[in-house]
């Protein structure tokens, strides 16, 4: 293995210093505490995981945080009376309704009904546009984290050639937006694109989020390319032994197969370890964004794209 490992949990790390010292002069300057409000419908396991670690990181930070957890069987006439409640709520900085919601609920018209300046998730369909428009927006968690980490290894991103793996509106467009107003020539490619591993082969920074595990091979990637892989895919790993129920273990893996890729780009981001981490870093950084935005106040150095 020759690739430099991009440390997204050491990298988060940082964020969440700067985002606590950010914090802590709102608050002696200003006595101002960011609130953030996390809505969680239903059990969904992971996204438990999720939530809890969310409320913990934004305490750690010293701000506020608020969570709502309601049943799954929630109607959308309820979800939408709460979160009209948080629009209006001037404690309330950042909301976020956490993905994926129950079958029932309409998940666009739940996201676009967040007051776009505390849509701290940059998914309303107001950032959206803004973002598209290269305007000051609120931006989607991961590609910002994705960002962050890119301009950390590289500097100046202006002129590379960027292949984003994967259409999504959560990631896949998003990051192809913000690669392009840090001026990269980009590539969006995805499951009808011909000759992908050619496509793949030209760029300098390959952002990989298609959700299919370790699709990715290295003999696809430049040598010396970035590699940033967005991919959290639980396979089972027989190797690892079984549960107590008789079940076959589980490991994680990413869109990229690892050691292949590692062994040929110039630096690769781990899964788990990489762009994960780096999401909640940044759900925090969008909520002091948009808590100093509120309040008329500059916003802090090198949080936002
Ligand atoms: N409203 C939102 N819903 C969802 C989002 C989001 O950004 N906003 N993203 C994902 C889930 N997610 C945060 O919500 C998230 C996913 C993964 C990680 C992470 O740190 N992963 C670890 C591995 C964790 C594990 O062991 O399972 C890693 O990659 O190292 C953080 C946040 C969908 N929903």
């Amino acid at each position: 293995m020759s690739a430099t490992i991009i440390d997204g949990k050491a990298f988060a790390a940082t964020v969440r210093e700067k985002v606590a010292a950010h914090v802590a002069r709102l608050k002696s300057d200003h006595d101002i505490t960011p609130g953030l409000a996390v809505v969680l419908v239903g059990e969904d396991p992971a996204s438990q995981v999720y939530v809890r670690s969310k409320g913990k990181q934004t305490i750690e930070v010293g701000m506020n945080s608020y969570e709502h957890k309601l049943p799954a069987d929630t109607s959308e006439a309820v979800l939408l009376d709460l979160i009209e409640r948080l629009n209006a709520d001037p404690e309330v900085h950042g909301i976020l309704v956490q993905l994926p919601l129950p079958k029932h609920l309409d998940e666009d018209l739940v996201i676009n009904s967040i007051a776009p300046a505390k849509d701290v998730d940059g998914f309303h369909i107001s950032n959206v546009g803004l973002l598209g428009t290269g305007q000051k927006s609120m931006v989607p968690c991961t590609p910002l984290g994705c960002l962050m980490m890119l301009r950390e290894h590289h500097g100046d991103l202006s002129g590379l050639e960027a292949v984003v793996i994967g259409r999504s509106n959560i990631v896949g467009k998003p990051m192809a937006q913000l690669l392009l107003g840090d001026s990269c020539t980009v590539t969006i490619a995805h499951s009808r694109t011909r000759d992908l591993p050619g496509v793949v082969r030209r760029a300098d920074i390959v952002v990989a989020a298609v959700g299919r595990p370790e699709m990715v091979q290295g003999d696809w990637i430049k040598p010396g390319a970035t590699v940033i892989d967005v991919g959290i895919n639980r396979i089972d790993a027989p190797e690892k032994g079984t549960n107590e129920d008789g079940s076959v273990k589980t490991r994680l893996v990413g869109d990229c197969d690892f050691d292949s890729c590692a062994a040929v780009a110039g630096a690769i981001t781990p899964v788990p370890g990489g762009v994960g981490p780096m999401t909640i870093a940044c759900l925090l950084a969008n909520t002091v964004t948009a808590c100093c935005r509120d309040a008329g106040l500059p916003e802090p150095e090198g949080l936002t794209a």
